[in-house]
């Protein structure tokens, strides 16, 4: 058990260095909505979506995750239009 305490405290950490990248990734993409919408622009941008899949897949050096990795940025693209929508019906 003492194992699996010391594991679970690393994945604590690891953990709240995510929530921290997550809050900062999406306060960007809030002020991109802004932008985006001040100047008519779509928040989807299919292009980009697949860049940054790609460009961040590549980066694994465990290539075992590449069909996860890209599940997870998907889904969080996802999440960011949701929040950038909410966030330009805000203002
Ligand atoms: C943040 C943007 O808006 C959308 C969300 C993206 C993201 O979360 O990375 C990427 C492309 C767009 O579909 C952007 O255009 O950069």
């Amino acid at each position: 058990m003492a194992k699996h305490e010391e594991l679970r405290t690393e994945i604590n950490k690891i953990d709240e260095s995510l929530v921290e990248l997550f809050e900062a990734r999406m306060n960007i993409c809030k002020e991109i909505a802004a932008y985006k919408s001040k100047k008519n622009i779509k928040i989807f941008d299919k292009q980009r979506e697949q860049e940054v899949v790609k460009n961040n897949v590549s980066r694994l050096t465990d290539h075992e995750f590449d069909i996860h990795a890209e599940r997870f940025f998907k889904e969080l693209m996802k999440i960011s239009r949701k929040i950038q929508k909410e966030h330009i019906q805000s203002l």
